[in-house]
């Protein structure tokens, strides 16, 4: 396959109509595709007893008896499965300077201090180690002030763009802060060679990652298994759809760290001496925002009161890219007065990094449009939106059809198949993925070059914030990458805030769209209807730097700057009460 980090060749690729205004989709015969080859259509599987069945959540932790201190010796084989191939480990083409530039402003009644690099974090030397496995050698703006935050103690709400390392902000700390006192600290738990669990233990878990979605809450189980390994805390995932008896008796074997979504915890937290969260030190609640909706609020509850833990003895910790208003005061209701808020960019916004195409199609002729754009880029690991589980199924015929290898995943497929099509997808044996909005939160799949919006999300469903999670599964980390929407009559509602979303993002605005653009000119004062920051200053005591960054690591005696010369004013780790420098094993709970 060819042209995975090809984004140049895929812009030179476009469509000539790309932002012209002209109507794509107009019909042209392809036999195969004129940029390279897509590779093998393959179809999947899923006959039960034609193989064994893998589920993601059952991927192999490090394990120990009992016998270790407090850090376990190396693992070099389950390194190697966990990190990959040291040669090819390093992340390749970062480019930071963008997500370098962006504003961080923090509330509180205590100012953070950025760390500047991971060695200035006070992490265990192991930690430290695992951070270098991982291939992270900077710090991203939201992992400068959200590690010295979870190490002071902190209750935390904190905001910054899709695909900026939110994950790795707060596990590396957590874990870090907890590495050393698990002996102290974790339930009692059957050695790993006691095949049958030994007595029906109760798994008791120190912290609790709430996740909305069955893919994101393997992924991040995923990104546990590394941060913890050698650590001795033990994470483990639940989710529905996977076989309940062999989750149980997962989390029966030991586990710390416990990443799940809500129906499947809740279900688990119902049942007599299985899950209780009377020991838990931090709830995270990921994509906080669609966890605090409505549609969620029994369960979440359910969930947060299901412990007897002590008033503040739980530090709650909720992250999003995307955090309207009215969700953001509700959120507050479950912190501590003394919680800290830190936004790295405006809250709900998108990166430069990705380049944003607007095209105009004719309802009718989406799927030849489809077929123009595919045909006429390079090929390159792609996600296609759509809105409705019957269109990701017509598509995935149509497609399949034309000879492309794709796969798709929506909600009415059976975990099985969702996990095939996403391990299909991730390993690239179909580089193109359908799907509805199940994916759009927090998905991590390297090399996405390309996020097609074939519907774009309607007002009803998510409207700009799902726009705004979609196309961030594309330029990640510092990547580039390329996203392209069909635009009909029909996004008419969607137009205005689309609009807003380029002209901030400084994307060339199609003719189609112009009548939508704001009277303001101004873009930095731009309303985002749905989202204001105006109640932000000051409501929880402090707003603290309110200054954009230069990118050389300056900022001025309010701002806080990320850059990558260093971060803001005095963050060099070993300052005051934050005090990052230096690792303290010693417990304090
Ligand atoms: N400091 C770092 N340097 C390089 N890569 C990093 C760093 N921190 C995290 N990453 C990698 O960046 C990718 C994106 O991280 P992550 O999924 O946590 O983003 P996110 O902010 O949670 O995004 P989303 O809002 O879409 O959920 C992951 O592959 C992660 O391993």
């Amino acid at each position: 396959m060819s042209g995975w980090d090809d984004l140049g060749g895929m812009k030179a690729a476009l469509p000539e109509q790309g932002n012209s205004g002209e109507t794509a989709g107009a019909a042209v015969e392809h036999t195969k595709a004129p940029n390279g080859d897509w590779g093998q259509k393959t179809q999947n599987n899923y006959d039960e007893d034609d193989r064994d069945v893998e589920w993601e959540g059952n991927a192999r932790v490090y394990e120990w008896d009992g016998e270790e201190g407090d850090i376990g010796p190396e693992h070099p084989k389950l390194e190697f499965e966990l990190f990959g191939n040291p040669e090819t480990r390093d992340p390749q083409g970062i480019d930071f300077s963008k997500i370098a530039n962006i504003r961080v402003n923090q509330e509180g009644l205590e100012r953070i201090q950025p760390i500047n690099s991971f060695k200035d974090a006070g992490l265990h030397p192991a930690m430290l180690r695992n951070v270098e496995l991982c291939g992270y050698k900077i710090p991203t703006p939201i992992q400068q002030y959200c590690i010295p935050a979870i190490k002071m103690g902190h209750d935390l709400l904190a905001i910054a763009q899709t695909g900026s390392g939110k994950t790795a902000a707060y596990l590396v700390p957590i874990l870090n802060h907890l590495m050393g006192k698990a002996k102290k600290l974790a339930a009692p738990r059957p050695s790993p060679q006691d095949a049958d669990c030994g007595t029906r233990i109760c798994a008791e878990p120190l912290v609790v990652i709430i996740v909305p979605s069955r893919e994101l809450a393997i992924q991040i189980f995923n990104e546990a298994r590394k941060i913890c390994y050698r650590t001795m805390l033990r994470p483990c995932v639940v989710y529905g759809g996977s076989p309940l008896g062999s989750q149980i008796d997962n989390i029966r074997r030991g586990c710390d760290v416990l990443i799940g979504s809500p129906g499947r915890l809740i279900d688990l937290m119902e049942r007599d001496n299985v899950l209780s969260l009377r020991r838990v030190k931090y709830m995270v609640i990921d994509e906080a925002d669609e966890m605090l909706h409505a549609d969620w609020e029994e369960e979440f509850n359910k969930i947060l009161s299901g412990g007897d833990q002590e008033e503040g003895n739980v530090k709650y910790m909720l992250f999003s890219a995307t955090f309207p208003t009215a969700v953001r005061k509700l959120a507050r209701t479950h912190l501590a007065e003394s919680y800290v808020f830190i936004k790295v960019g405006r809250v709900g916004s998108t990166h430069e990094n990705i380049k944003q195409d607007v095209i105009f199609v004719d309802p009718f002729m989406k799927k030849q449009a489809l077929l123009d754009l595919l045909y006429s880029l390079k090929p390159a690991r792609t996600i296609i939106f759509v809105n409705s589980k019957r269109t990701a199924d017509e598509l995935d015929d149509f497609l399949f059809n034309k000879e492309l290898p794709c796969t798709s995943m929506h909600a009415d497929r059976t975990q099985r198949e969702r996990e095939d099509a996403m391990r299909a997808f991730r390993k690239g044996t179909t580089p193109l993925l359908i799907t509805t909005g199940v994916t759009a939160r927090g998905i991590d799949v390297r090399n996405v070059m390309h996020v097609i919006n074939y519907d774009l999300p309607s007002m009803d469903h998510g409207g700009i914030q799902e726009y705004v999670h979609r196309i961030g599964r594309t330029g990640r980390i510092g990547h580039h990458g390329l996203a392209t929407s069909f635009y009909t009559e029909r996004d008419e509602p969607i137009a205005k805030l689309l609009t807003m979303t380029l002209m901030e993002t400084k994307q060339e605005v199609p003719d189609f769209l112009e009548q939508y653009k704001p009277e303001e000119k101004d873009i930095s004062k731009f309303k985002f209807e749905y989202d204001t920051d105006e109640e932000d200053p000051g409501e929880n005591g402090n707003a603290w730097g309110t200054s954009a960054g230069n990118g050389n690591g300056n900022s001025d005696a309010n701002g806080d700057a990320w850059g990558s010369g260093g971060g803001a004013g005095a963050g060099n780790g070993n300052s005051g009460r934050n005090d990052a420098g230096g690792w303290n094993g010693s417990g304090d709970w």
